[in-house]
């Protein structure tokens, strides 16, 4: 999607050696890759350890780094919302006075046919045709528009008349002058100009530091995603003031120091014989000095043998993970994300991704709803069963980790349903308890065309018999259903994997399955989708029947 044109390379290379960054250029090569847009490539074999990109802090683009920092300080706006309005202000008002702008210019929100580039929340109806019912949809609910993203262009539209305003800041023009007179269609093209800038600028972000927060990194942002392999891990040290972005003591961890003395010592029982001393004015400035004089010596030990690059941790690192080939691509990773992840927040996705899954919540409802003989099973799954289901699977699974390793690993529950349980509470303390969207989150087919244990537990439950659903209860109350008591040693049995009714059940509903149906002549239909989009959604979906077709051959 965020795609850099060839022609912006020596740019990029200029600033970043006039910002005495450090990049292995007599390594590396940043050419056309397969994959769209820019790579970077191993000119010769380079080993594992070599660091490969070194920045000091100050040459990353941040919104704490940006000629408007103070106004969206004293605005209170930070997080993404901030890099996008400091990225529009300096693309568009300060523009050739901006130190930025030479790196800034080559970051473009239009894709290489002169599209927006737009996520799938916000495109056309009609192309979201191309995405209904697979689990960007069902699941994650990624085609609703994010109602975040329109307050911000709200706030930052009054922000920039309120800075016009008081001391005459320019409005950034195209972006943030919304028409008087055609207010409806201006607004609208605006506020897809900024959609497209929070995009862009998500598929490029750095999460840099405590200071910085999301910023922006020159030449590191060129590098492509692998899911399973990557080369580099990118390394800054995180733990910094926020408030100036300094690695170690300075004033502000002083004054924090001090207030918290101060109100120590007010809640301390005076001893009449102690003697105390005061923390004042003066003892803060002393503190300041000492410091001062301890970084100057610092600095003077280690600055500019290395051209500017002198404190390792106010600097970020591109660090080699394994040894690469001569001409290879250099692969970074994004994160352990799915295709519905890559294409809501980068742009892409990719075959055979293996973190993808297949949501089965809404294909269950289609059964559930139709059957009554279900009824009462559903009830009681959503309102006890599935979670005390649950807790025991996690219970299970940990013991047999603890088998297995002979020795007790608490902290580290593995995947599966511990995940489940933690996201489910978390969930829960979010929306309320909002308990049927928390299990039927739960149904669904992994990579590998496994069956989540909650599809298997619920698939188990709804094939008892009828004497098999008495027997699941000591004592059972209807229709308070949910106050029945659950003989804890029948749980086993909802866990089970071959239980052949509960197979068919599941291939019936594989089977009907409706994914949108992408080929050739029916996607010419839709004609507000682009190819990327097209690109996108083939794989996105292609991923998903792949997945029901492992998991078709895994019942049979
Ligand atoms: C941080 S940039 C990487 C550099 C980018 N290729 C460029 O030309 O600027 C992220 C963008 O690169 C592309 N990209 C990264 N990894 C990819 C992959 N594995 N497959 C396809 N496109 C990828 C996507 O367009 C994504 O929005």
């Amino acid at each position: 999607m965020s795609v850099t044109f060839k022609d912006d390379v020596h740019r990029i290379l200029k600033f970043v050696a006039n910002c005495n960054g450090r990049f292995e250029d007599s390594k590396c090569d940043i050419r056309e890759s397969p994959l769209g847009g820019l790579g970077v490539f191993a000119k010769t074999d380079i080993a594992e350890g070599e660091s490969i990109l070194t920045l000091n802090k100050s040459s990353i683009f941040s919104a704490s780094n940006s000629s408007i920092a103070n106004l969206l300080c004293d605005s209170s706006i930070d997080g993404m919302l901030a890099l996008n309005i400091a990225f529009i202000y300096e693309t568009t008002v300060f523009r050739n006075s901006s130190h930025w702008y030479p790196f800034l210019r080559t970051i473009r929100i239009r894709d290489d046919e002169g599209h927006l580039n737009l996520p799938p929340s916000f495109w056309h109806a009609d192309a979201k045709r191309l995405l209904k019912g697979t689990s960007f949809d069902t699941l994650f609910d990624s085609l609703t528009p994010e109602e975040e993203i329109m307050e911000g262009f709200e706030i930052a539209v009054d922000l920039a008349h309120k800075w016009n305003d008081e001391f005459g800041l320019e409005i950034p023009k195209g972006f943030l002058d919304v028409s008087e007179e055609n207010h409806e269609e201006d607004y609208n093209l605006k506020l897809e100009k900024f959609i497209s800038v929070a995009y862009t600028l998500s598929s490029r972000g750095f999460e840099i530091d405590a200071y910085h927060e999301t910023a922006l990194v020159p030449i590191a942002d060129l590098f492509n995603h692998h899911v399973s392999d990557p080369d580099l891990k990118f390394v800054s040290l995180y733990d910094v003031c926020d408030k100036c972005g300094e690695p170690g003591m300075c004033k502000h961890l002083i004054a924090e120091e001090y207030l918290e003395a101060e109100n120590l010592d007010k809640n301390m029982p005076k001893v009449a014989s102690m003697e105390t001393r005061v923390i004042d004015e003066d003892l803060i400035k002393s503190l300041e000095n000492d410091l001062e004089k301890e970084h100057s010596n610092v600095t003077a030990n280690t600055e500019d043998d290395d051209g500017g690059i002198e404190n390792p941790d106010e600097c970020v690192d591109l660090v080699l993970k394994n040894d690469v080939a001569q001409g290879q691509e250099i692969f970074n990773s994004y994160g352990e994300l799915s295709n519905v992840f890559l294409l809501a927040r980068y742009g892409f996705t990719v075959p055979e991704n293996q973190y993808d899954i297949v949501h089965l919540g809404p294909d269950f409802m289609k059964i559930l709803k139709k059957e009554e003989k279900y009824q009462e099973k559903v009830k009681w799954w959503s309102q006890v069963g599935h979670g005390l289901f649950s807790a025991w699977y996690a219970q299970m699974r940990q013991e047999d980790e603890e088998d297995e390793d002979g020795q007790a690993k608490s902290d580290n529950l593995s995947d599966d349903i511990e995940s489940e349980v933690e996201e489910e509470s978390e969930e829960e303390e979010e929306e309320g308890d909002d308990s049927l969207e928390s299990w039927l989150s739960q149904l669904y087919i992994d990579s590998s065309g496994e069956p989540s244990p909650s599809t298997w537990a619920l698939a188990n439950l709804l094939t008892l018999t009828a004497v098999q659903w008495e027997s699941l209860f000591s004592k059972k109350t209807t229709p308070h259903i949910s106050d029945s008591i659950v003989n804890e040693e029948k749980l086993p049995f909802l866990a089970k994997k071959d239980n052949p009714h509960s197979k068919k059940l599941l291939s019936k509903l594989l089977k009907e399955k409706q994914l949108p149906c992408i080929k050739g002549d029916n996607s010419s239909k839709i004609t507000s989708a682009t190819k990327s989009m097209l690109q996108n959604a083939r794989t996105l979906v292609q991923s998903e029947h792949n997945i029901l077709d492992r998991c078709l051959k895994r019942l049979s």
